[in-house]
């Protein structure tokens, strides 16, 4: 993943999604990375083009062992988009992130389109407590207070029922930086956002966890009373990294937010259409599929390739009215019941990327036996086997 200099500091980020489509930037929590949001990104791919990145002192981004403020995270926020040349954005943050947002928000209006603070504060006391945590982490380590930690960040029963989410959230904790993440407790600490929340004019989305020991919803709520267009959602069993724990639900509700505050991409044309159609087309299909029919075309077969580029991949794909994983339901039921094996092939793990689930496919192949037919089924069955093979145990 590529890092660029943002206020000063050496950022790591990745960005996705259909070149037209707004932006939405991802701010991570205390002790966690931009992996955080693996869960919920599926969601938008296709119809927002998405920025996430590691707070400085997280994941790859540089560490600074030097005091900062929330303010000086929210300049590094507005420092990234604009060493990536984005104007504005929806801004969503969870917990430090959401901090981070909030700073970012009051300070520079006209850069935030819309704003999602998830599970998080604008005052979080004690300062003294916060210099404990980051003592006793300068001295031991994360892994120190890591099984704490995870029991505030999930509710009792989740770790056991669903492991595969809560392992990467645990290595990320572990493999933060103790300084690191030291430097942002002592940040927290001394934070007090509620005298700027006034300032704050984008729309914005507030979530909490219901069951979330450490911002709970009453502190949701401080936020809200603080800014002037500010809705509120309580999601019920979730406690702090509540998009981990209900993905679903949170993107629920952040799509039909970001949707209502949508602001119209330009349609893109000639060679703007090829480049945006370009970028979609490797993000579905991989790099290294679409640089080989690029490159098998030749004079005969370039003006074909250039075709398809600007109108499936730039002009449909690049739609984002529907998302990616729509897309890819569709076209696989397409080509199931045109009996199209090589693109239908071509099409299956590019639809699991776009966040399309195994038990999902299996429920999609089934449903065309009703509209298409059993043996168009039957082959689709034995084509998804060949190629996804082990990864659908
Ligand atoms: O560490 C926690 O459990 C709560 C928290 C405060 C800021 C953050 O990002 O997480």
């Amino acid at each position: 993943m590529p890092q660029i200099e943002a206020n000063g500091t050496l950022l790591n980020y990745e960005l996705s999604g259909p070149s037209g489509a707004p932006v939405v930037v991802f701010s991570n929590s205390l002790g966690t990375s931009l992996a955080m949001w693996d869960p919920l990104v599926p969601y938008l791919r296709g119809r927002y083009r998405v920025l996430r990145y590691d707070t400085r002192g997280h994941g790859a981004s540089q560490v600074r062992d030097q005091p900062i403020e929330v303010a000086d995270l929210a300049e590094d926020l507005i420092g990234l988009l604009d060493a990536l040349n984005i104007p504005r954005a929806h801004v969503v943050g969870l917990s430090l992130g959401g901090m981070t947002g909030q700073a970012a928000a009051s300070r520079h209006p006209d850069r935030v389109i819309s704003l999602t603070l998830m599970a998080t504060a604008a005052f979080m006391p004690s300062e003294a407590s916060w210099n404990e945590r980051a003592a006793l982490v300068r001295e031991k380590g994360t892994a120190a207070i890591v099984e704490a930690t995870m029991t505030r960040w999930f509710t009792p029963n989740f770790p056991a029922s669903s492991p595969d989410a809560v392992a990467p959230v645990h290595a990320q904790f572990t493999g933060t930086d103790s300084a690191g993440y030291a430097v942002c407790c002592n940040a927290i600490g001394r934070m007090d956002l509620r005298p700027v929340l006034d300032r704050i004019t984008a729309p914005t989305l507030v979530i909490a966890g219901r069951d979330d020991p450490a911002t709970p919803p009453a502190m949701a709520q401080e936020i809200c009373d603080g800014i002037r267009h500010a809705e509120l959602v309580v999601l019920p069993n979730a406690a702090h990294l509540l998009s981990v724990e209900q993905p679903e639900a949170t993107a629920a509700h952040l799509l039909g937010f970001l949707d209502r505050h949508r602001e119209a991409p330009e349609a893109a044309t000639g060679a703007v259409a090829f480049e945006a159609g370009l970028t979609n087309r490797k993000s579905v299909l991989g790099e290294a599929h679409v640089e080989r029919s690029l490159n098998a075309a030749g004079d005969f077969a370039g003006p074909w390739q250039d075709f398809i580029t600007r109108t499936a991949w730039g002009e449909v794909w690049g739609d984002p009215r529907i998302p990616w994983k729509t897309r890819s339901f569709v076209t696989l039921a397409m080509m199931v019941a045109l009996g199209r094996e090589e693109e239908f092939k071509l099409h299956v793990r590019p639809a699991l990327r776009n966040g399309v689930t195994v038990p999902e496919l299996q429920a999609l192949l089934i449903q065309t036996a009703i509209y298409a037919g059993v043996p168009a089924a039957n082959g689709a069955f034995r084509w998804a086997r060949e190629v996804l093979g082990d990864d659908l145990a």
